[in-house]
């Protein structure tokens, strides 16, 4: 049955026909609520007159009505404990002074003396009492805000109203509306965890969700049981096939819902596409965060992924295969983020060629029609689609602290106009970690358990306000998130979540995944694998086939490449990382064997020092900067200012490009140069 609330009843008593006989039943009807009282009143009297035939001259009669009248008014005061204190004593006084009048009545008649004018004063005057009472519990100045403040008043909200409270399984929602001028929202957010202590709830099951309109109005929410308890493993991908655009669903939330977000913007849903944070303590399980992500991500048709990881692919080694590029750490890491630089303006280019404002799956496809033309006559183009990108930079915080605030906030801001979400996860959620510039280029957040006082670098303040507190979990909820992120809806960010878990189980079947990517997922587009091979040269090799079969990955053969400084398809199979010979085709000299002592002429140095960005460049350490000759430098007798100065010089003649950080260079690739 609908409830009805107070207004709502009080509209049903006034309905009803005006005649005569409706009037009459409209008088009834009203009166009927006022009436018990009265009925208190002659019931009173009438024990009196029959007491007094029964007992008027009993003296053990006098001493058990006594007796009985304190009883009856003690009993009501311990029985009335529960309620407000002005009706446990309205309550007691009307039952004492109701059990003395028939006492009194029985024994003495009660006609006696004073005792039938105390009946006719006493009764109406205690029955009226009640009857106003009633009247004045309907308060329609308050409608929806019902008066049961017992819970407020003990946290210090005692003047707010609660409203008529929705209930849904595991979940009570009540509207609270505040003193005017006297309390706002911030006072009941800062009164959740005393509401959580007198519920006797953990702190995380009571929200606030303040109105955007008002500042003294919101929703109260509590969430009594902990559905997120149990811990449910990996069900696969959510959507294999699917676009990057659609949800990726990482988990569910308290209430069953699923735990999604979305990397790409869509102007249809007002949605800007967005740059994640991973970020939780040690055990929070930020791993299983992440598997959870990228498994998603790749069994997506429309997305490449470039990662870095220099925890060497500990947990995502199965996945490894399904990566357009991979790399972990160090110099690589150097690498992949200067590419990424490379393919913003690239790829932007691309897009605005293209007429598309931002990327959305259609760019991912041939461009087949004359809306997307890059041709000037307007007819379609035909050129390749260029799918999404995803640069994950897994513990991130020397990679980015290298890069510099600047240099990472351009980056971030330009990557979203060309179609590149950032991914980035941090070992310890705090400013240490991360500078507040950089984390305010991260608009979506994935905040799991971590210290309480690295809560504010996780989550925003009007989040947390709102009830959110990873520092409750610590590492003891591992998979416990909230997600901040464009495209969910604001209410849900302070509800918790919980990502699913990854066991022995899930690796098989992520095999099989990155199988399934290397075959069916998109290649990197010619633009951007040519963007990234600029700069990595050998290092990027853009996805590889699986065993047997030929890559699809779009590479250097491309027409459209043809005057980029591309990897050579002839020279796919090598290994980066093997050792190459030590010396360059027709260099009789050994690179890294001169003789102790001898000390070679200017050059000379200068030929050895070419040698060595060659040997560099072969080697794919396309980043390089003094530290790295340190070896090569005693085995020349040469000094390392030398080498600093010859790499400046090297950058003035165009084959060093400078980086971000100051001291390190860029080879600017020359090996595989048409
Ligand atoms: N969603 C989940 N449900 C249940 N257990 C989980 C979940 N996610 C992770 N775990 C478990 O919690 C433990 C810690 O997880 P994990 O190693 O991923 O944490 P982490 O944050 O990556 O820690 P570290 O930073 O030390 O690597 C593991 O035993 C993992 O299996």
């Amino acid at each position: 049955m609908a409830e009805r609330n107070s207004e709502q009843q009080h509209e049903l008593h006034l309905r009803g026909s005006s005649d005569a006989g409706g009037i009459g039943k409209y008088l009834m009807h009203r009166a009927k609520p006022h009436l018990p009282p009265w009925l208190g009143v002659a019931g009173s009297g009438l024990a009196g007159a029959l007491g007094h035939l029964r007992w008027a001259d009993s003296a053990g009669a006098g001493v058990g009505l006594t007796l009985a009248s304190v009883a009856l008014t003690g009993t009501t005061w311990w029985v009335a404990r529960s309620t407000s204190a002005q009706r446990r004593l309205h309550s007691a006084i009307t039952v004492a002074a109701g059990s003395a009048w028939v006492t009194a009545a029985c024994l003495a008649g009660p006609t006696t003396g004073p005792i039938d004018d105390l009946f006719l004063m006493g009764g109406p005057g205690l029955a009226l009492s009640w009857n106003v009472r009633i009247v004045m519990r309907r308060n329609p100045d308050a409608a929806g805000e019902g008066s049961d403040s017992g819970l407020l008043e003990k946290v210090g909200l005692a003047k707010a109203k609660i409203g008529t409270a929705k209930v849904e399984p595991n979940r009570v929602t009540a509207p609270i509306a505040l003193e005017p001028g006297e309390q706002t929202n911030e006072d009941v957010a800062k009164s959740l965890a005393r509401i959580a202590s007198a519920l006797d709830l953990p702190t995380s099951a009571v929200r606030y969700l303040p109105d955007a309109g008002s500042a003294r109005r919101g929703e109260l929410v509590v969430v009594p049981e902990d559905m997120l308890e149990e811990v449910v493993e990996w069900p696969g991908p959510s959507n294999a096939g699917g676009s990057i655009a659609d949800p990726l669903v990482i988990g569910r939330y308290d209430d069953g819902a699923p735990l999604q977000l979305w990397l790409p913007g869509d102007p249809g849903a007002n949605r800007n596409s967005t740059h994640v944070l991973i970020a939780g303590g040690t055990g929070s399980g930020k791993g299983d965060t992440a598997l959870n992500l990228l498994t998603e991500i790749l069994s997506r048709k429309d997305v490449i992924v470039w990662l870095s990881d220099p925890k060497a692919f500990q947990d995502f080694a199965p996945l490894r295969p399904g990566l357009d590029w991979g790399v972990e750490g160090g110099t690589d890491t150097e690498v992949l983020v200067e590419a990424v630089k490379a393919a913003i303006p690239a790829r932007t280019r691309w897009l605005g060629d293209h007429g598309y404002r931002q990327w959305v799956p259609g760019c991912a496809q041939v461009q087949n029609s004359t809306k997307h033309t890059c041709r000037e006559d307007g007819r379609a183009c035909g050129c390749a689609g260029m799918p999404f990108l995803v640069a994950w930079m897994e513990e991130a915080a020397n990679t980015l602290r290298a890069l510099g605030d600047d240099a990472f906030t351009g980056i971030a801001q330009e990557a979203r106009s060309a179609g590149i979400a950032l991914v980035v996860s941090l070992q310890r959620p705090s400013y240490d970690q991360m500078s507040t510039s950089t984390r305010a280029s991260l608009p979506s957040v994935i905040a799991l358990g971590c210290d309480p006082r690295d809560e504010g670098f996780s989550l925003p303040d009007e989040v947390l306000a709102a009830g959110a507190h990873p520092g409750a979990w610590g590492n003891r909820r591992p998979g416990y998130c909230y997600v901040v992120s464009p495209g969910i809806d604001e209410s849900r960010y302070p509800s918790p979540g919980r990502t699913w878990r990854f066991t022995a189980r899930a690796v098989p079947v992520m095999e099989m995944l990155a199988t399934w990517t290397q075959r069916n997922g998109a290649g990197a587009d010619p633009i951007t694998a040519q963007a990234a091979s600029g700069v990595a040269g050998r290092l990027y090799t853009g996805r590889t086939a699986p065993e047997g079969e030929q890559a699809v990955t779009a590479t250097a053969e491309e027409d459209e490449m043809a005057g980029g400084m591309l990897v050579d398809p002839e020279d796919t199979d090598i290994d980066p990382d093997a050792e190459l010979p030590g010396s360059q085709p027709g260099d009789d000299a050994p690179l890294f064997g001169q003789e102790t002592g001898h000390k070679p002429s200017p050059e000379e140095a200068r030929r050895l020092f070419a040698d060595a960005l060659a040997q560099f460049e072969a080697e794919g350490r396309m980043v390089v900067g003094p530290k790295d000759f340190t070896d090569w430098c005693d085995r020349n007798n040469l000094s390392r200012p030398w080498v600093s100065a010859r790499l400046k010089e090297a950058a003035v003649e165009g084959r060093l490009e400078p980086t971000n950080t100051t001291g390190r260079w860029r080879i600017v690739p020359a090996l595989t140069a048409a």
